[in-house]
């Protein structure tokens, strides 16, 4: 079991606070949203996780450990940072087994993958005929490609259809369910927040508000969607104050 822990996190760039303090802990089994405006830090703070922005101060540590000491990195984390790079002349399956190949995985884990994201049938189709929605799902089987313990997408619905967008909470579930910890950003709470188990809300870097749907949305309850929104609003204005963070 791998955890994600921010311990302090902060990410500076020149005049700009990107990630101010950042402390939290995203456990395994569990799809954890992070929530923010744009511009809010979401991006950042993955990329730190990922080793990919050196923080400014404070830390953020898989499974203990800072990205670049992990042995085996695409074993325990697989990540989603955008539309991916596949060729568009290349077949879903080719674009998997070179990665596979490179990373020294079990090309066997290529099917296991494309079935996972219910592309099997689309395997040998050249991803330039993909639409949005199916290159979203390559990523994620890319990302999957090593069985990773921990899961990291971001903003994985933008551009996605409605159809696409429940799929896309079935699949997080269900990686959730395996036991992986599964941290997905979005900046909008209806897109995956039904979904999450914990909710973590960042405005202007800093932490706004870690708890569950309930917390949020107060005596109105989960089921309130006018009340959620109201919440989530009013802890990513400008100047909001951190008096929601709930752990
Ligand atoms: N490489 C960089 N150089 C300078 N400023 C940056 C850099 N990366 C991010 N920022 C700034 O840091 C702040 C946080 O950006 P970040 O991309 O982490 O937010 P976000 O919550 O992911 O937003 P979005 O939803 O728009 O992607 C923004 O003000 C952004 O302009």
């Amino acid at each position: 079991m791998t955890d994600i822990a921010l311990d302090g996190l902060t990410k500076r760039f020149g005049a700009v606070t990107a990630v101010d303090d950042v402390s939290l802990q995203i456990r395994p089994g569990a799809v954890t949203a992070f929530l923010g405006p744009n511009g809010a830090g979401k991006t950042t703070t993955m990329r730190a996780i990922l080793g990919l922005v050196a923080p400014t101060a404070g830390r953020a540590l898989i499974g203990g450990r800072p990205y670049a000491a992990l042995p085996r990195p695409r074993r325990e984390v697989g990540a989603l940072l955008g539309p991916d790079g596949a060729h568009p002349g290349r077949t879903g399956r080719d674009h998997l087994r070179v990665i596979a190949s490179a990373a020294g995985l079990d090309r066997a884990r290529v099917d296991a993958v494309l079935d996972l994201v219910e592309l099997t049938d689309a395997a040998d189709r050249r991803v330039g005929g993909y639409s949005l929605g199916m290159r979203q799902r390559l990523g994620l089987a890319a990302a999957l490609l090593g069985d990773p313990a921990v899961l990291i997408a971001d903003e994985p619905a933008n551009g996605l259809d409605p159809e696409g967008i429940a799929w896309l909470r079935r699949f997080l579930r269900q990686a959730a369910d395996d036991g992986r910890t599964v941290l997905v950003s979005s900046h909008l709470l209806a897109e995956v927040a039904r979904t999450a188990d914990r909710i973590v809300i960042v405005s202007e870097g800093r932490l706004r508000f870690d708890g569950g749907l309930a917390e949020l949305a107060g005596p109105a309850g989960p089921g309130d969607a006018d009340a959620l929104e109201a919440a989530f609003l009013r802890l990513t204005v400008a100047g909001a104050g951190t008096a929601g963070v709930a752990a």
